[in-house]
């Protein structure tokens, strides 16, 4: 949706999806209201985002958390149910975090995917028959699937090692003083993780600056549980405070690029490579938003004429 409308609220905002990215930085990022009090207000705009939300769905009162696990069903659920855990600026809270720290990261993996895939014609061409392999041109890709696609997997990883979209992680607070890479770390010290620098390391990776998505293919192979490289690979970061999206977001990725390759032969725009240039921010966008040629595959032609007319919601 483009506008969340807080209808009694007092200020009657109407707030834009895209102002999730300004709200990004302030909230997730870095807790600058701490710092400029003027950030204070951005907080609490971030409140009633997530209030918004709940108060649309509580109105059309439809809760299915039994039939089908929504996630704002179950909060709502969980309201009711444990309202000394759940209280009302927690659940808020919760829905804010996880559209502001869901939607831009996955939108711009999504796009250095692409962009690097339209850089490397022969990686495209490699996952396409993937797929092709998989799902074929009668039915659209979708998540029993996604197990059978390492290929595609091992270049969403490759994309994420070299433009990680979380570059530095999310500042942590040493609860205990410690030693960090011969550092001497007092307690209550802000700490960064670099990932962007640890995910080009020539002690950890051959080839660092490469493009070479075949690496991660063996790996994925010996190590269901991606605990190779040493913490070497870390775009979700790790531990008890690494990315609770991570599961989602890689398998909504897969999905979405997929049924897009499934569907649609990609070109860049003409001769020249796609900029791959690092634009500025805490998210790590790429300079120059892409811009893409697109045409229906000759071979889902039938599923696509079919589906658009029968149905006009494809992806
Ligand atoms: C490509 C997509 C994504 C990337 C690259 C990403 C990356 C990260 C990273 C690096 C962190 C910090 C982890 C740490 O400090 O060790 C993080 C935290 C977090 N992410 Fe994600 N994320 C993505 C998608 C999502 C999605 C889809 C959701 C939820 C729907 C989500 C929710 C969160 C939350 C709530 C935190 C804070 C966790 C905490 O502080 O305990 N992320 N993410």
């Amino acid at each position: 949706k483009k506008f969340i409308d807080y209808g009694d609220d007092e200020s009657n905002k109407k707030i834009e999806l895209d102002n999730l990215r300004e709200m990004f930085v302030p909230n997730v990022s870095m807790n600058l209201g701490d710092f400029f009090p003027g950030f204070k207000k951005k907080r609490r705009i971030f409140a009633k985002f997530g209030c918004g939300t709940l108060q649309e769905k509580r109105k059309r009162s439809d809760c299915q958390c039994e039939t089908k696990k929504v996630f704002i069903d179950v909060l709502l659920k969980l309201q009711e149910t444990e309202p000394e855990q759940y209280p009302r600026d927690i659940v808020n809270g919760l829905i804010g975090i996880f559209f502001t720290a869901g939607t831009d990261t996955s939108a711009l993996t999504m796009e250095w995917v692409m962009s690097a895939l339209l850089n490397h014609p022969d990686v495209l061409e490699k996952v396409m028959v993937e797929i092709n392999l998989h799902a074929g041109n009668h039915r659209l890709l979708d998540e029993n699937d996604l197990p059978k696609l390492p290929y595609l997997h091992s270049v969403i990883n490759e994309t994420m090692r070299l433009y990680p979209v979380a570059p530095l992680s999310v500042p942590h607070v040493s609860s205990e003083e410690c030693t960090v890479g011969g550092y001497g770390v007092p307690r209550g010290t802000i700490l960064l993780t670099n990932i962007w620098a640890v995910h080009k390391d020539p002690k950890a990776w051959d080839d660092p600056m490469k493009f070479k998505p075949e690496r991660f293919i063996d790996a994925l192979e010996k190590d269901k549980e991606g605990k190779l490289w040493n913490y070497s690979f870390l775009p979700f970061g790790m531990g008890r405070r690494g990315c609770p999206g991570n599961l989602m977001a890689m398998q909504f990725i897969i999905m979405v690029l997929g049924r897009l390759i499934q569907c649609f032969e990609w070109e860049r725009l003409g001769n020249e490579e796609v900029d791959m240039s690092e634009g500025p921010g805490l998210t790590m966008p790429i300079a120059k938003p892409l811009v893409a040629v697109c045409k229906p595959r000759q071979a889902m032609m039938d599923f696509l004429t079919k589906n658009l007319v029968h149905s006009g919601n494809l992806i």
